[in-house]
């Protein structure tokens, strides 16, 4: 056990404890050099209540509760739904042990372009044409190598701040561009012996290269087929771990009832479901294929449906509006932004997507047989044979088509609603999540000696390039 430490209790608030130790360290001339960095949460967890520091403890050879720090930005809604699922299932694993932080870093403190990826991928993707050229274009490792190396550059002082801010343990990208630039900043602090660093890839085949850099402590790749490519691409099978995708315990853990649920979500009890999706922003045809499910879900002979559809349109209002108004024969239920998506698939019998691969992971563990309708070229075009291959779905980007294979799933053709759920839960890695932060775990407990020493101490240290 280590020894706790009454620091200091000055009466009145002469410098924080941070500042005493820089300035032992450093003496006065500290504060200028770093002048840049925000005022740290290192100085709030030393003052008291009242914010005035007069009771200041510190830990010394204790095991500390680490802080892992989660880099993440709203490109699509699966970074964060993946970013989270590791949050939490490092709180059902170890508790108190590590401090997790979900933060896109970029956003809040750096500049143009990196605090607007979320408009600039919104803006990108709907002009496909466009999207294909920078994911393409950009490709190359000399491209992005030195294109972000000059953001890096630029931006070093802002991203080493919003890092620094969490004084990380641990960071965990689960974003492609989120690699180069805080390797290089912690390499610039000579920080790389302190942090684990590591990357959890969350594309289930055709991912960028960004993804892929060989200076992480590990590389999580959810298939063989990316785990290929990490290792065509310079990393040593030592780097490279195949768990799966993480997805959100509440998937994996609850055990749902499906009659319990369709109660709860106030769907009709015993007509078959289909869930229709785009993604956290709503995208591909969905108005389209509701349109033809309206139509192909209803028996015109008998005059009554077949089947029921729910849409959850994710952050697309408008979306979400049209489809509101819009008169149905079969029973329709419109969403927005759900944050129950393990219910509503618990609730369904299969779904249709764009070929998201968080969307696609969380219904291959509900065992929801795939409609794939649309895809993001790039990094989500592997997807849709990672699914057709596997038997667990089919692709087709005709919304007629879709409403037709999905009424024969509903009355003529039920075996291969049956065969493709049993392909989907095969498919499924329902562990994925509790498999990584459990080997980050492992890995944190082999750091060495620096890993364990306080932020403040190892800057001094790593000053004197020891
Ligand atoms: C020689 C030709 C040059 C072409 C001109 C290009 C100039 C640079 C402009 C744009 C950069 C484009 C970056 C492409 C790399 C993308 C890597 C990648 O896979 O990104 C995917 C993510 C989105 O996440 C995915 O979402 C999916 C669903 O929507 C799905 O969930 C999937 O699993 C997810 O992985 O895309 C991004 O985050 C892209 C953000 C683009 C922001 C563009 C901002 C403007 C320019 C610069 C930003 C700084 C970084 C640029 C780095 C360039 C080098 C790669
Ligand atoms: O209303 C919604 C819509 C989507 N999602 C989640 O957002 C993620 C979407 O990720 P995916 O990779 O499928 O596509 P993206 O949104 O990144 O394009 C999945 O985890 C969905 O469950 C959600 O939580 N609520």
């Amino acid at each position: 056990m280590g020894t706790i430490t009454n620091v200091s209790s000055p009466p009145t608030k002469v410098a924080s404890i941070t500042e005493k130790v820089w300035q032992t360290v450093y003496g006065n001339s500290w504060s200028g050099t770093r002048s840049h960095l925000r005022r740290s949460s290192y100085d709030d967890e030393f003052e008291d209540s009242d914010g005035v520091g007069t009771v200041q403890l510190m830990q010394i050879g204790a095991e500390r509760t680490k802080n892992v720090l989660v880099l993440m930005s709203d490109t699509g809604g699966g970074h964060r739904a993946s970013a989270e699922a590791i949050r939490d299932a490092f709180r059902i694993e170890f508790g108190d042990e590590y401090r997790i932080f979900v933060k896109d870093v970029w956003k809040e403190y750096t500049g143009w372009p990196l605090n607007d990826m979320e408009r600039s991928y919104k803006f990108m993707v709907k002009h496909v044409q466009l999207w294909r050229l920078a994911f393409h274009g950009t490709s190359p490792r000399w491209i992005h190598s030195s294109y972000l190396a000059a953001i890096a550059a630029f931006y070093a002082k802002e991203v080493e701040a919003g890092l620094m801010e969490y004084k990380p343990d641990i960071i965990i990208s689960v974003h492609p561009l989120m690699q180069h630039i805080p390797l290089w900043v912690l390499k610039w602090q000579g920080l790389q012996k302190k942090v684990v660093f590591v990357t959890v890839i969350t594309d289930l085949n055709s991912c960028h290269p960004t993804w892929f850099h060989p200076g992480v402590n590990r590389c999580y790749c959810p298939s063989k087929e990316v785990a290929k490519r990490a290792l065509c691409d310079g990393f040593e099978e030592s780097q490279v771990r195949v768990f799966g995708l993480p997805i959100r315990p509440s998937f994996a853990r609850a055990v749902l009832s499906k009659d319990d649920l369709r109660i709860e979500l106030e769907i009709d009890p015993d007509l078959p479901a289909v869930l229709l999706m785009g993604g956290g922003e709503g995208m591909g045809p969905v108005k389209e294929t509701a349109r033809a499910l309206g139509k192909s879900l209803y028996d015109k002979v008998q005059k009554k449906p077949i089947g029921q559809l729910i849409i959850i349109c994710g952050r697309n209002k408008s979306l979400a509006t049209t489809l509101e108004s819009e008169e149905w024969k079969i029973p329709v239920k419109v969403r927005g932004f759900e944050t129950q998506m393990q219910k509503w698939m618990g609730a369904c019998d299969c779904i249709i997507t764009k070929a998201g691969p968080g969307t696609i992971a969380e219904a291959l563990i509900r065992g929801l047989p795939i409609v794939l309708n649309d895809y993001i070229p790039g990094q989500e075009k592997g997807n849709v044979p990672y699914v057709v291959e596997n038997g667990a779905g089919v692709f087709t980007r005709s919304p007629k088509e879709t409403a037709r294979i999905v009424a024969g799933w509903f009355s003529t053709n039920t075996d291969e609603l049956k065969r493709m759920s049993e392909n989907a839960l095969k498919l499924a890695q329902p562990e994925a999540v509790f498999d990584i932060v459990k080997d980050i775990h492992e890995l944190t407990l082999q750091r060495g000696p620096l890993a364990k020493i306080p932020y403040v101490l190892t800057s001094s240290f790593t000053s004197l390039d020891i």
